[in-house]
């Protein structure tokens, strides 16, 4: 599988934090990726080093191939990377429609012909073609987390970046949300997502890397991962050699 995605020995510290610390993955063309690690590791600091939001201190990041490091943001997601936040923040005074056509024209950079079918594609492949013309400001956190993955989507992603994506929704939305995203993988758009809710992540990615501290500590089949002794210590406190 050829990388679309890859991190060559990334380096980022705050001060004295060090955020990303030597971090070297790639992500694979079509595929899932999984990201797990324990509050303040880094994992978010990561998505802002890829897309552009923040400098990285040493190391490569490359897209298809080419080196994307010193990019701006923009251009990166002109070039096909897209993300979703944590705190879902849509424009409020805005209809669902018209926050994905913002996306269309300046993330993807569409004309307002193609941007239009595009965003009523994305609309209706995220379940909030119904609610097109709401307003943003009112939604549920279910519908802010689709308009989320909605305007990422009308960036024309080659590469989609989730972070947190089903966090505070309840059982049944979150396997409302995790038939979307296993949707939108059928159109071959490949995926890291970064995710507490690790239920989710497992019905979805076909990888997980964790990280703690910046650094990748560990990679490979989701359960695997899980079921290692590496997670249970970090997530669950129990010794590495228990
Ligand atoms: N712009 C910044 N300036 C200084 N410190 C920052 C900045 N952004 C993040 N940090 C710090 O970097 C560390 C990593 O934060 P980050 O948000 O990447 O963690 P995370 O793994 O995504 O955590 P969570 O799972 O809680 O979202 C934290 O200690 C955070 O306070």
């Amino acid at each position: 599988m050829a990388a679309i995605l890859e991190l060559a020995g990334v380096l980022k510290a705050f001060g004295a934090i060090t955020v990303a610390d030597d971090q070297s993955w790639s992500l694979g063309t079509g595929e899932a990726l999984g990201v797990i690690g324990p509050n303040g590791a880094g994992k978010t600091t990561m998505f802002n080093l890829v897309t552009g939001t923040l400098p990285v201190d040493g190391g490569a990041i490359r897209l298809a191939g080419e080196d994307i490091t010193d990019w701006p943001a923009a251009r990166r997601c002109r070039a096909g990377l897209a993300r979703s936040f944590q705190v879902p923040q849509p424009f409020g005074a805005m209809t669902i429609f018209e926050n994905a056509f913002v996306a269309a024209t300046q993330g993807a950079g569409l004309a307002p012909a193609e941007a239009e079918d595009l965003c009523l594609d994305v609309l209706d492949r995220t379940g909030l073609l119904r609610k097109a013309n709401t307003m943003a400001g009112g939604l549920t956190l279910l519908e802010r987390k689709r308009l989320e993955l909605a305007r990422a989507m009308c960036a024309k992603p080659r590469v989609l970046l989730l972070d947190e994506i089903a966090g505070g929704l309840t059982d049944h939305e979150c396997k409302s949300l995790i038939e979307t995203i296993n949707g939108l993988r059928s159109t071959g758009i490949s995926i890291v997502w970064i995710e507490h809710v690790v239920h989710a992540l497992l019905a979805v990615v076909d990888r997980l890397i964790v990280i703690d501290f910046g650094r990748k500590i560990a990679e490979g089949e989701p359960r695997a991962i899980m079921d290692s002794r590496e997670v249970r210590k970090i997530y669950l406190g129990i010794e590495a050699d228990a």
